[in-house]
């Protein structure tokens, strides 16, 4: 069988032509300046190949046969800008133990079909979806399928086998023990050559080796249905071959395999076992890859000899050729309902059939189970925390970074207000002390969580849409992590500067500061969270210092609480930093604490704590009112969180 220019010859492995016609069995040189290309490793495996390539656990369940009928996609561009059709009523067949490429040029809607086909998109889609002939049921879907995204989204700071390990963990029923486990993780990695990279960590992987990595990942459950988004971008040939035979040969192992490709060589192209081509939205030709060049014959717009076929059919429907082609190609294959170009059109199962084919009563199975996830809340939680602790222990931004900041800004404040707390003449030098010390616990957690936490939102975004966790699970896990880092930082800072600063030494007034700090801490983290859930980093810095502003304001530090408008005293009850300064007041001037000394005779305004509670206003009995405060706050802050992440992982979609 001839492509243009390309031989797909009976074992399927490609060779260039270097002239002459098509489809003349025999008729077919090598060129020497055009080379045969069939080589050992662009060659697809054989079937005895493929068995020994294979993974060992081929998919017991049904196979999937997708259809999708007049699908929709419409954006909004924005309030008054209307809105944009993405996708343009788009038909089409997938069927199983198949490879299948969308293709087109950029722009052309393939990210957004896959992610409408995936069930990624679900906001502004229209049309219908059948998996075996019935209507698309996400929750069922979900369970056999798989959406890989782009941009690989791993644990970089976890080595390929503990990557694989805890998502066996999560994805694995929890009745497997570790050898079970053990031994479906090294059936993956050595198939997808990666059993030998098993103590690189995820961030020092090269591009292939990432993206097999995460197609690794997906594999763990079995999925019958895969979808690529873009696996080939930004790899080499050799790494861009290895990738789609290791998917080639996943489909014909019985999985439906759809991945979209940008500008396949045609060595690469050959290696899909079907073709769907989108232009502007529609759909310009479906079938096998073998039949795509003849197709093109019959619209009357041959694909050139020596032409890849498949530069060729995407030069077609960026416009190269003139839009009429396109608008040929489009009503010839009516917009993707046309199956005449698949091998053996005839033999395709009608929806019906497929219904008696794989009853109803053969879901019951696949619908047994509470949850969407696969294993229990109580260890999607025990894994993530015990895959968060391993994250710290590495993390150099978010644990020794951390700590690190806080031993030196405790040291630099500490030497800058050395015996600040117990001086009679340097009270007002201890109040700017204490207010520095809450700027340090918000400022610091709060830009640490707006700038690292988009790039987890990225990993969480996928995981989740793929059944590994709840949100939930994740929460819960990623407050527990933290809580003890946050609770060592804040501790070391709190001793280094007390007890440079030469605060009473008493511990219960160390308690109460120690109280204050790590609730500031954490209520801070918290807004962090908030704003890193819905915000990308460069809003999210601009937003999160911005808007902390007012709580700086209604602290009652510039102004006093006695001071404040009566209009504006409502912004005291609301900042939290007001609550922190009364907390801290009460922590080192509250308790009644005698009269301070003063050094040598001059006078000393403030030695009477007293005095200097009246003249800033503040009350120290109110410490345990302030600590009732943040904690509301707190957790008013962590279920806000809660809710805006969850509405993002919508929202995105
Ligand atoms: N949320 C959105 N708002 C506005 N336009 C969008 C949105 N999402 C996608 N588009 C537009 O829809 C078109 C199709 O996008 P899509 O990402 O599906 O294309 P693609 O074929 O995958 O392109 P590429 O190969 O470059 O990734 C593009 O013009 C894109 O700008």
């Amino acid at each position: 069988m001839m492509l243009a220019g390309v031989q797909i010859v009976e074992d399927q492995s490609v060779t260039y032509k270097a002239d002459g016609e098509r489809d003349t069995p025999g008729g077919e040189r090598s060129s020497p300046s055009v080379p045969s290309t069939t080589t050992q490793s662009s060659k697809p495996p054989t079937p005895s190949q493929l068995q020994n390539r294979g993974l060992s656990r081929i998919p017991d369940k049904d196979p999937v046969d997708i259809q999708f009928s007049n699908i929709t996609c419409t954006v909004s561009l924005g309030i008054n800008k209307g809105s944009k059709q993405i996708l343009h009523g788009v038909n089409g067949r997938l069927r199983p133990k198949q490879l299948i490429a969308i293709m087109g040029p950029s722009g052309a809607g393939k990210s957004t079909l896959l992610d409408v086909l995936s069930g990624y998109r679900i906001s502004g889609v229209g049309g219908a979806i059948y998996i075996n002939g019935r209507g698309r049921i996400m929750k069922r879907f979900k369970k056999i399928s798989c959406y890989i995204q782009q941009d690989d989204r791993l644990q970089g700071l976890l080595t390929v086998s503990e990557n694989m390990a805890l998502a066996a963990d999560l994805k694995l029923p929890t009745t497997l023990d570790k050898y079970e486990k053990g031994e479906v993780i090294e059936d993956i990695l050595s198939n997808l050559g990666l059993y030998e990279h098993g103590n690189t960590r995820g961030a020092q992987l090269s591009g292939g080796q990432r993206k097999r990595l995460s197609i690794a990942l997906e594999l763990i459950n079995n999925p019958l249905v895969m979808f690529l988004d873009e696996p080939t971008t930004g790899l080499d040939s050799s790494s861009c071959s290895q990738v789609v035979q290791l998917c080639q040969s996943l489909a014909h192992q019985g999985r439906t395999i759809v991945c979209t490709v940008h500008q396949p060589s045609a060595s690469l192209f050959a290696l899909f076992d079907h073709v769907y081509v989108l232009a502007a939205g529609n759909c310009l030709y479906q079938g096998t890859t073998r039949n795509l060049v003849s197709y093109l014959d019959e619209a009357g717009i041959p694909c050139p000899i020596y032409h890849n076929p498949a530069d060729y059919v995407i030069e077609v429907a960026s416009g190269e050729y003139g839009d009429d082609k396109i608008e040929i190609l489009t009503t010839k294959i009516d917009n993707g309902k046309a199956h005449n170009w698949f091998d053996d059109p005839d033999s395709i199962p009608t929806m019906e059939t497929l219904r008696k084919l794989y009853p109803l009563s053969g879901m019951k199975e696949l619908d047994a189970g509470p949850g969407t996830e696969e294993t229990s809340q109580a260890n999607q939680r025990s894994v993530l925390i015990k895959r968060g602790f391993l994250k710290a222990k590495r993390d150099a931004t978010l644990t020794h970074l951390r700590v690190m900041v806080n031993v030196v800004v405790g040291i630099m404040l500490g030497t800058l207000f050395i015996n600040a707390g117990n001086e009679g003449s340097r009270v007002l030098d201890n109040y700017n002390l204490l207010f520095a010390i809450l700027m340090h616990h918000m400022m610091s957690p709060m830009m640490l969580t707006i700038l690292t936490f988009p790039s987890e939102m990225s990993i969480l975004l996928k995981e989740h849409f793929n059944r590994w966790y709840s949100l939930g699970s994740y929460y819960i896990s990623v407050t527990v992590v933290d809580l003890p880092i946050s609770i060592f930082s804040c501790a070391i800072f709190s001793v280094i500067v007390y007890t440079m600063s030469s605060q009473p030494l008493d511990l219960a007034r160390f308690a109460m500061f120690f109280t204050i700090s790590i609730y500031t801490v954490l209520v801070a983290q918290s807004f962090g969270l908030m704003v890193g859930a819905v915000f990308n980093v460069v809003n999210g810095t601009f937003l999160g210092p911005t808007l902390s502003v007012p709580m700086m304001m209604f602290a009652g530090f510039g102004v006093t609480l006695r001071d404040l408008p009566p209009y504006l005293y409502w912004g005291s009850y609301v900042s939290y930093l007001r609550y922190g300064l009364e907390g801290y007041i009460a922590a080192i001037y509250g308790l009644d604490r005698p009269t301070l000394a003063c050094e040598g005779d001059i006078y000393c305004h403030y030695k009477h704590p007293k005095v200097f509670l009246k003249d800033i206003a503040m009350n120290p009995d109110m410490f345990w009112w302030d600590v009732f405060a943040l904690t509301v706050t707190l957790f008013s802050l962590r279920t806000a969180a809660f809710l805006l992440l969850k509405w993002k992982l919508r929202a995105v979609r």
